[in-house]
């Protein structure tokens, strides 16, 4: 059995239509604020392998909840790690470009200097080095942007917008890749089927979807798929202030992902999938 940590998130979703098998725990069943939970989960249910889908992801709130934060995305994930070691299976953790500072233009390599420029950023990046402390056999997968029909996501919020507004105003100057909740979860199981077989392929993976864009470009791909007439006005991101500092360069390299046969998803394919599922378009 496939223990997944989170039920209602973007990803744990997507991973529940494509492992129905597997036993996903949600804030009920594993709060992730007490990390010895997690460790109680992981023995109780003797799993071949752990996906951590449930994270603090508000990341405008996580700049006044930072210790809370650390917790859920950091110290959580470790006891995960440390337990999953003890019983020799391995951990998939979904973590983001947001462990980046986001400076340059180029694509970041996994292996690049982390240097997060909010709180959420850095809570993500505990966690990553409590997983990479403890031993296990781990992939730890970086994403970026992930959109889906359910929960929260830039998606649902534009399309929102456009039912009172018809002309917004969207930053152009953060780039990155939107990528599909769906391809997250197919990505992540493809690691932990990969891990099981072969513990040696523990490491460090950058997923996002292609091409890298503007969330104004983005922004403008939604509307145009889902037919609606909304002017989308380029912003620089000072003309948007938020509590978080998010990083303008978000582009990452993901040709690691061979290890895996993988590639990265097509997110505007994928786009259309969602603007069916949440009927905008037939
Ligand atoms: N969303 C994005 O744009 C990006 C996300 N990521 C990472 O991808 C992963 C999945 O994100 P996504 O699916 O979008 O997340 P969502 O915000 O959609 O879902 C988060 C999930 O975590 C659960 N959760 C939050 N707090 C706790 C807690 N204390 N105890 C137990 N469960 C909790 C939520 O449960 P509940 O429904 O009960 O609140 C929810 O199921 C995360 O690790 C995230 O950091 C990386 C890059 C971009
Ligand atoms: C609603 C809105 C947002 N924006 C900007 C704000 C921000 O820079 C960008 C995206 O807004 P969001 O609130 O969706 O961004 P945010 O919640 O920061 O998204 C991030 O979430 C975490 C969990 C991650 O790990 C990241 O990869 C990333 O997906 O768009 C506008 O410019 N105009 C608007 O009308
Ligand atoms: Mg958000």
């Amino acid at each position: 059995m496939i223990l997944v940590f989170g039920q209602s998130g973007q990803v744990a979703r997507e991973l529940g239509r494509l492992i129905p098998d597997a036993t996903f725990l949600d804030r009920a069943a594993c709060d992730l604020s007490v990390p010895t939970d997690c460790i109680d989960a992981i023995l109780y249910n003797r799993p071949r392998a752990v996906i951590n889908a449930a994270a603090y992801t508000a990341v405008d709130k996580a700049e006044s909840e930072e210790e809370l934060a650390t917790v859920i995305n950091g110290h959580a994930p470790a006891a995960m790690a440390r337990t999953c070691d003890e019983l020799r299976i391995p951990l998939v953790h979904i973590s983001t470009d947001y462990v980046f500072d986001g400076s340059g233009t180029d694509p970041r390599s996994p292996d690049a200097a982390t240097a997060p420029a909010n709180a959420y950023g850095r809570s993500k990046l505990v966690g990553e080095e409590g997983i990479r402390a403890s031993g296990c056999a781990h992939a730890i997968m970086r994403t970026s942007w992930v959109f889906s029909s359910h929960g929260n996501n830039f998606v649902k919020t534009m399309l929102r917008l456009s039912d009172t507004r018809d002309m917004l105003n969207v930053v152009s100057d953060q780039i990155g890749g939107p990528t599909p909740a769906r391809d997250i979860a197919y990505a992540a199981m493809a690691m932990a089927e990969a891990l099981m077989v072969d513990p040696t392929r523990t490491g460090t993976y950058h997923f996002s979807g292609a091409p890298d864009v503007s969330w104004a470009d983005f922004a403008r791909e939604i509307f145009r798929q889902a037919g609606r007439n909304v002017t989308i006005n380029d912003i620089p991101t000072s003309n948007f202030p938020t509590p978080a500092k998010r990083p303008l360069n978000s582009r990452m390299d993901c040709d690691s992902l061979r290890n895996f046969t993988l590639r990265r998803p097509d997110w505007k394919a994928a786009l259309t999938t969602v603007l069916e599922e949440l009927d905008v378009i037939e």
